[in-house]
């Protein structure tokens, strides 16, 4: 039999004033998944987190966290839940010991020790335990936010932006972690920006205008998205990003330093398109699948077709 899904939310709809921040949106997310959201600024993942662990009510829809109803039972799928909100409070005069004990404390925790010692040990902390939080990089302040937020042994996490603002090295050590507590049975929803993060989810929701406008395996997306890239490298390459762009069967232009990527749906007039350029001996083309960036940015530029 399969586990019953931790998240399981539809329909969900969240107005402020006449404006429609969140519109109907359905997800299931099953036990020990990574969840990614993706979406423009202002799309309306914050708002969808907040609506599936109890802190903002819906105006419309139905569903259930860790088996909890979203609207008659908000308090304790608050109690049960781990958020990691964009901007966490710490207290930098504090060491990283005293500020998860203090959590524990104004929590009114069982356990304090035996939770704080776990918490350390689970995020690799203990070494550094002793050191004043003011002093941590963006990376250690991060995992020290994710720990704080493990200390009541949550079966679900909600990360919103957990590492907007740091550097590549601390993100992937961070989604290591994310990834061992997830090979532990803790599902988590990380709402992110990054491309390289997205890759890392098992699964990934794009949402625009408040709308989930695709759900799927990052692979999934791909094979969906309908789209043909060719790539285009050589130092001229960029040159002919504005002629292409001009073309009506290409869709996307994606410019990288030393190359291009060139997407369109109809994959014979794509070629047609690139056939003048392909002699050029400074150039090399090769073709084949999106990259998920190029996916997402031609999904924001429909979906704002869509809504204009
Ligand atoms: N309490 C509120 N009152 C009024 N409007 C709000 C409130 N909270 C959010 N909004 C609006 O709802 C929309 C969606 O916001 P939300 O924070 O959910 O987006 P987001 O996708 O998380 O954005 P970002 O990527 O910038 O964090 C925005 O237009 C925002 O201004």
């Amino acid at each position: 039999m399969t586990a019953a899904p931790v998240i399981d939310v539809e329909a969900l709809t969240k107005r402020f004033g006449s404006k429609v921040v969140v519109d109907q949106l359905s997800i299931k997310v099953a036990k020990g998944e990574i969840y990614g959201f993706l979406g423009p600024n202002g799309s309306g993942k914050t708002t969808s987190i907040r609506m599936m662990c109890g802190l903002l009510t819906p105006d419309g829809g139905r569903g259930h966290t860790l088996g909890l109803d979203i609207v008659k039972q908000a308090a304790a799928i608050k109690r049960e839940v781990g958020y990691m909100t964009q901007r966490f409070g710490l207290y930098e005069d504090l060491s990283i010991r005293e500020n998860l004990d203090f959590v524990a404390r104004i929590y009114g925790m069982d356990r304090r020790t035996q939770r704080v010692d776990a918490a350390l040990e689970r995020l690799g902390l203990v070494e550094r335990q002793k050191q004043l939080a003011g002093s941590l990089s963006g990376g250690w302040k991060q995992r020290l936010a994710l720990a704080a937020c493990m200390l009541h042994e949550p079966r679900l996490l909600l990360l919103d932006e957990p590492t907007a603002g740091v550097d590549p090295k601390a993100r992937r050590d961070f989604w290591d972690e994310i990834h061992k507590l997830a090979a532990e049975g803790i599902t988590v929803l990380v709402s992110t920006h990054y491309m390289d993060e997205a890759e890392r989810c098992h699964r990934l929701g794009y949402i625009a205008y408040g709308r989930l406008l695709a759900n799927g395996t990052p692979a999934e997306l791909v094979a969906r998205s309908g789209l043909h890239t060719w790539t285009i490298e050589g130092a001229k390459a960029g040159e002919l990003a504005a002629e292409l762009e001009q073309h009506p069967a290409v869709e996307l232009v994606t410019r990288f330093g030393n190359s291009l990527h060139v997407s369109g749906r109809d994959a014979p007039a794509l070629q047609g398109a690139l056939a003048p350029h392909q002699q050029c001996p400074d150039l090399r083309f090769s073709n084949g699948l999106p990259a998920l960036e190029d996916v997402f940015i031609h999904l924001m530029r429909q979906s704002a077709d869509n809504f204009r």
